[in-house]
């Protein structure tokens, strides 16, 4: 007879850390954190464990006369201490600015002089151009190292209140300066709860992160399986692209659920789907952030009969906002799966080009969402700020704010919306406005195509040539792409035609596991035309 394991408690005003930490009163014993150390060594720990390492770190950050309203510089992948450390600030008031190791010197100091951090701690060495911004310290498995102790600050504020920023994550912004993402930990808890809603995991379960601690699914992984009362499994970014490699963390670890970007499945699924097929242990997989190509989600259901597989959509300035099951079977002629709908306590509004809600099936619109998961605002830059967070359209007397999206959206027969790109993807080729997602999906559809990207290379006489890449299925027999372009041309306009097409083994693939856009037109137009 299996025990049932009681759920943890959550209670009203809760900050991030007593979401977070909730299962640590009710199933201390449990684990919390598994980490992968190699060689069939696991290391684990407790809730208890947990609770106790956020206590001494807030007992050492207090020391150091940190409190609401500073911000920590937090450099280190997804481990048992950087949750521990970010938990602790929570329970200080202090907000934490996380950045992955990999992050380039610039960025990492474009952010640190813009967030004027009161403490800068790394898992590793810590950057020493860093050193005469403030503290600076180190994480290690037993605790905080203080090599700098911060510079004395008045202190103003002494209660940490919910509306207190808890996070945030500076993601590239579109004017290529990066913007901060300001999250409370009333909006982060609002998201938590929402996602609680869905039934993705429970207490026995063990949910893979494979993001970069700076992209905030890291934290929604963490959100998940932490507020669940089950385990979070830090995958190692040196693992995740060797398939062999992540199969035997999945396996080693008893992991259950997989959340990750849609690429992270494009070379497991190439070279060993066989290895998948055979965890039988993995019964639930979310990816979000972008669109998943339909022939390698087909692969991947077929590798996994017996798991859900969810799409989660949102933007960083609400965490996310919607998930829905993949249908199972995938309708041949589906060729997106859906967004679904705003969880439970938010909703997506679709907005025409007059201001106006758009409803009915086919109904396409720009995306608006109403939600308490509402981020404060960006870092420093309130004009930013005015245009995402706009009065709500259908009612601007109220001056409750609807964050815009930018995306658009259309209603499927059900009611349930799609993903139908970015307002502003659109590229113009010969005067004509084109969603590069239009020609991917054309290309997606030829036998044999995995995946696919489109480009355009700016051309000397000013006009652009659209080009395209694609992934071959293992099993794909030669490309012709005089044929591809032939079976464009049937279903696209001649100016959605790509006027090369490139077989490539991958796709350039930004931090955050997203496809790197920049990095694909740079590479096109080296490859392309001389
Ligand atoms: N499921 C989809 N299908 C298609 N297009 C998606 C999906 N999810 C996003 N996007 C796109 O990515 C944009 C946002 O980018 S972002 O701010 O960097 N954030 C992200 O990508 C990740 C985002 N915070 C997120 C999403 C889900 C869970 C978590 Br936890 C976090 C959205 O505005 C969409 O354009």
């Amino acid at each position: 007879m299996t025990t049932t394991v009681p759920p943890p408690v959550h209670a009203p005003g809760e900050t991030m850390p007593d979401f977070l930490l909730a299962a640590a009163g009710t199933t201390p014993a449990r684990p919390a954190v598994i980490e992968f150390a190699g060689n069939g060594e696991l290391r684990t720990t407790s809730y208890g464990e947990l609770a106790a390492r956020v206590r001494d770190t807030t007992a050492a950050l207090a020391d150091a006369g940190l409190g609401p309203g500073d911000r920590v510089l937090l450099e280190t992948d997804t481990s048992a201490a950087a949750i521990g450390t970010f938990l602790a600030c929570g329970r200080l008031g202090v907000a934490f600015v996380p950045v992955s190791p990999q992050t380039p010197d610039v960025r990492l100091a474009t952010i640190a002089a813009s967030t004027e951090p009161a403490l800068y701690l790394s898992a590793g060495e810590p950057r020493q151009f860093l050193a005469g911004a403030g503290g600076v310290g180190t994480l290690a498995p037993e605790g905080l190292r203080l090599r700098r102790r911060p510079a004395r600050r008045v202190r103003h504020r002494r209660e940490v209140v919910a509306a207190d920023t808890a996070y945030m994550i500076f993601t590239s912004g579109t004017t290529g300066r990066p913007k901060g993402v300001v999250m409370s930990h009333r909006a982060v808890v609002a998201f938590y709860h929402g996602m609680l809603t869905q039934g993705l995991v429970g207490p026995a379960d063990r949910v893979a992160s494979t993001s970069p601690f700076q992209f905030d699914f890291s934290l929604l992984d963490i959100g998940l399986a932490l507020g669940s009362g089950a385990s979070v499994v830090p995958v190692p970014r040196d693992l995740l692209r060797w398939p062999s490699r992540f199969l035997t963390v999945l396996r080693e670890t008893g992991t259950t659920q997989v959340n990750g970007v849609p690429s992270i499945w494009r070379q497991v699924l190439r070279h060993s789907w066989n290895g998948l097929a055979a965890l039988h242990g993995l019964r639930g997989v979310l990816f979000c952030g972008e669109r998943f190509p339909m022939p390698e989600l087909r692969r991947l259901q077929a590798a996994l009969p017996q798991a859900r597989i969810v799409n989660c959509y949102g933007a960083t300035e609400s965490m996310a906002c919607a998930f829905a099951d993949v249908p199972r079977p995938l309708p041949d002629d589906l060729d997106q799966p859906p967004i679904g709908r705003a969880h439970p306590g938010a909703e997506l509004l679709l907005i025409g080009p007059d201001g106006a809600p758009v409803t009915g099936p086919g109904a396409n619109g720009e995306m608006y969402l109403r939600s308490p998961a509402l981020f404060t605002g960006y870092w420093d830059d309130p004009e930013a700020t005015r245009s995402a967070l706009v009065p709500d359209p259908t009612d601007p007397r109220s001056n409750q704010v609807v964050l815009r999206t930018g995306d658009l959206g259309c209603l499927g027969p059900d009611g349930e919306l799609y993903f139908s790109g970015r307002a502003d993807g659109q590229v113009q080729i010969r005067g004509n406005r084109v969603e590069l997602a239009e020609v991917e999906r054309r290309l997606l559809d030829l036998p044999g195509v995995a995946a696919a990207a489109a480009v355009v290379i700016p051309q000397a006489d000013g006009d652009v040539e659209l080009a395209a890449m694609i992934v071959q299925a293992p099993d794909a027999g030669p490309f012709d792409p005089t044929e591809a372009a032939a079976f464009c041309r049937t279903a696209l306009p001649a100016y959605m035609v790509p006027g090369r097409i490139w077989v490539v083994d991958g796709l350039p693939v930004t931090e955050n596991g997203k496809l790197d856009r920049v990095a694909l037109s740079a590479w096109a137009t080296e490859a392309g035309p001389t």
